[in-house]
């Protein structure tokens, strides 16, 4: 039951819920328009920025994609733009949206075909008034990325046209190169036709409303940073929980697996938000800077200090499911993990000594992601042996933060049980969002999109950063490859994982939280 009550007057959320300044006229060009991304996250996203009003007047997307679509575009794709974008079934609003939305049909790799693109471009400047400014958005396969950037490089689509007010920015998507060397190649590649203030790589968990939370939770209120620390702090899980498998991506997932996939950038960012330091102020600089010392101040870790699972055929949601091996387009015998489990410490001032531990996997027993503080059990447990009969006993202080779903912040106390005797239980003190400020249909990458039509690169990752993250991951990914697992597949599809994560954790005298 939540215990959720807020002091926030319609008036005060609505005009938190409005923009300070709308973002310039521009025309947002998605590359790989066809495809999975677009259909539902990118379209859903900007049809619900319309409908909120958030959107400049004079704006257009222009979708990019091999196929000749332009007769479709996006009209088939207006059911998942409608449910996706939560505004209410209404073909009428959604019209005024696609009469904005055009189509050009172009191969990634076709030199001359950027040219058609760029007339393209200019005539829609024309139709809609969008200024010249762009914002290349890259929904594709990393292997287009150094391509797509350096065609546009070498078409001059990448500077503002000289003497008029504008800006050209792009956006790419994860994965930021699949390992260090990659990674630098790719920045080196990008940072030869894109300025980095030009460079917007997206980690759409930045853009949802509890990962901002993090910080808003840690740094406006006065009571929690105190306790933030080694002193008080016994040890932190960061549980990313998907029940899904892998929808049809094998071949993108065979080359990725968990570690790439969802720690090395979405799991490594939520751990830096519950770690960092202060920053001076909320800007893109000072936020990324404290992120970065995080990642640095991380330990090499340790092959023994890991955990790599692969589901097996199992049961979800009550429904039996295939093993991850006979997946389309997977390896019969496939290495790749689509469970990790790792232990790390960073080496800084507050937390020395105290074990982050991190989970994520697919096929898993819910969709959970969640961050638990578990503190220190206090150091003179006066009423030891008052646990109480039948109630679950004294357990550790806890500060939950559920990111998805149900999303909140729960806190675990000790309360006396009612009655003669002096007994003691666990109760939770939750917060809920959607009792406080109702349900968001928000999928963080609305968010991400207007701030990069802003210009604001606070909630973007940056070149040091995707350099750091991979620096930690990279000798993990070499030292797994030289030891191939045999007891793959090691967990059921729609059960906590591996046994061996546990076992990591019980070395250690503690246990993951059930979730
Ligand atoms: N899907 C998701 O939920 C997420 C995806 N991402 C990332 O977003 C990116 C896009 O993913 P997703 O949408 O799933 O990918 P899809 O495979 O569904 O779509 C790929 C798109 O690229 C186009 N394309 C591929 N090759 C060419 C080419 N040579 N020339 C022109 N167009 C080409 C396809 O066009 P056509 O259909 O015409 O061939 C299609 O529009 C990837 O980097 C992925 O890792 C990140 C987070 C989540
Ligand atoms: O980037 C990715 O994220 C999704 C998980 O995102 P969520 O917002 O649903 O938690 C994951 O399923 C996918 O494999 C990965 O590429």
């Amino acid at each position: 039951m939540s215990t959720t009550q807020v002091n926030i007057s319609p008036e005060a959320m609505k005009a938190s819920q409005s923009l300070e300044r709308r973002p310039d006229p521009c025309i947002v060009v998605i590359f790989g328009a066809s495809g999975d991304l677009t259909k539902r996250k990118l379209l859903p996203a900007l049809y619900h920025l319309e409908q909120s009003g958030f959107l400049p007047e004079n704006f257009a997307v222009l979708g990019v994609a091999r196929r000749s679509l332009e007769a479709t575009f996006p009209a088939d794709m207006k059911d998942g733009i409608i449910k996706g974008g939560g505004v209410e079934e209404n073909e009428a609003k959604l019209a005024p949206f696609v009469d904005r939305v055009q189509y050009y049909a172009m191969n990634f790799d076709d030199d001359a075909a950027y040219e058609g693109l760029k007339k393209k471009l200019a005539e829609m400047d024309e139709k809609f008034g969008t200024k010249a400014n762009r914002l290349f958005y890259l929904a594709v396969a990393p292997e287009y990325f150094s391509d797509i950037v350096s065609y546009l490089g070498k078409h001059e689509m990448n500077k503002p046209v000289e003497g008029a007010n504008h800006w050209v920015r792009t956006v790419i998507e994860k994965p930021f190169g699949h390992d260090l060397e990659s990674a630098r190649a790719l920045n080196d590649e990008v940072n030869k036709v894109f300025d980095e203030h030009q460079i917007f790589r997206i980690d759409h968990y930045l853009g949802k409303e509890t990962v901002q939370n993090i910080l808003v939770f840690r740094f406006a209120n006065g009571i929690f940073e105190h306790v933030w620390n080694r002193n008080y702090i016994d040890h932190v899980e960061i549980t990313a929980a998907e029940s899904i498998g892998i929808e049809g991506r094998g071949p993108f997932y065979e080359g990725a697996g968990a570690l790439r996939d969802v720690v090395q950038n979405h799991v490594m960012e939520l751990l830096s938000f519950v770690a960092m330091e202060p920053p001076v102020s909320f800007e893109a600089d000072a936020v990324r800077n404290e992120k970065v010392k995080v990642w640095k101040a991380i330990q090499p870790i340790h092959p023994a200090d890991t955990v790599r699972g692969q589901y097996g055929p199992g049961n979800v949601d009550g429904k039996p499911v295939i093993g991850y091996r006979q997946e389309d387009r997977v390896h019969p015998r496939s290495q790749t993990e689509t469970y990790a489990a790792l232990r790390l410490e960073i080496e800084n001032w507050r937390w020395a000594g105290v074990p982050f531990y991190i989970r994520a996997g697919k096929r898993l027993a819910k969709r959970v992601t969640e961050i638990t503080i578990q503190f220190k059990q206090p150091p003179l447990l006066l009423f030891k042996g008052h646990e109480g009969k039948g109630a679950e006993g004294i357990k550790p202080n806890v500060i939950s933060m559920r990111i998805q779903p149900d999303e909140g912040i729960a806190l675990r106390f000790a309360a006396k049980v009612p009655g003669p005797n002096m007994s003691m239980s666990s109760v939770n003190m939750n917060f809920s969002y959607a009792d406080a400020f109702g349900a968001s249909s928000a999928n963080g990458y609305e968010r991400l999109l207007l701030d990069a039509m802003l210009g604001d690169g606070t909630l973007f990752a940056h070149r040091d950063g995707v350099e750091a993250t991979w620096s930690l991951i990279t000798p993990l990914l070499e030292a797994w490859a030289k030891d191939p697992v045999k007891d793959f597949p090691n967990y059921a599809a729609g059960t906590w994982g591996p046994a061996a994560s546990d076992a990591m954790l019980k070395s250690d005298g503690r246990k993951w939280r059930k979730l």
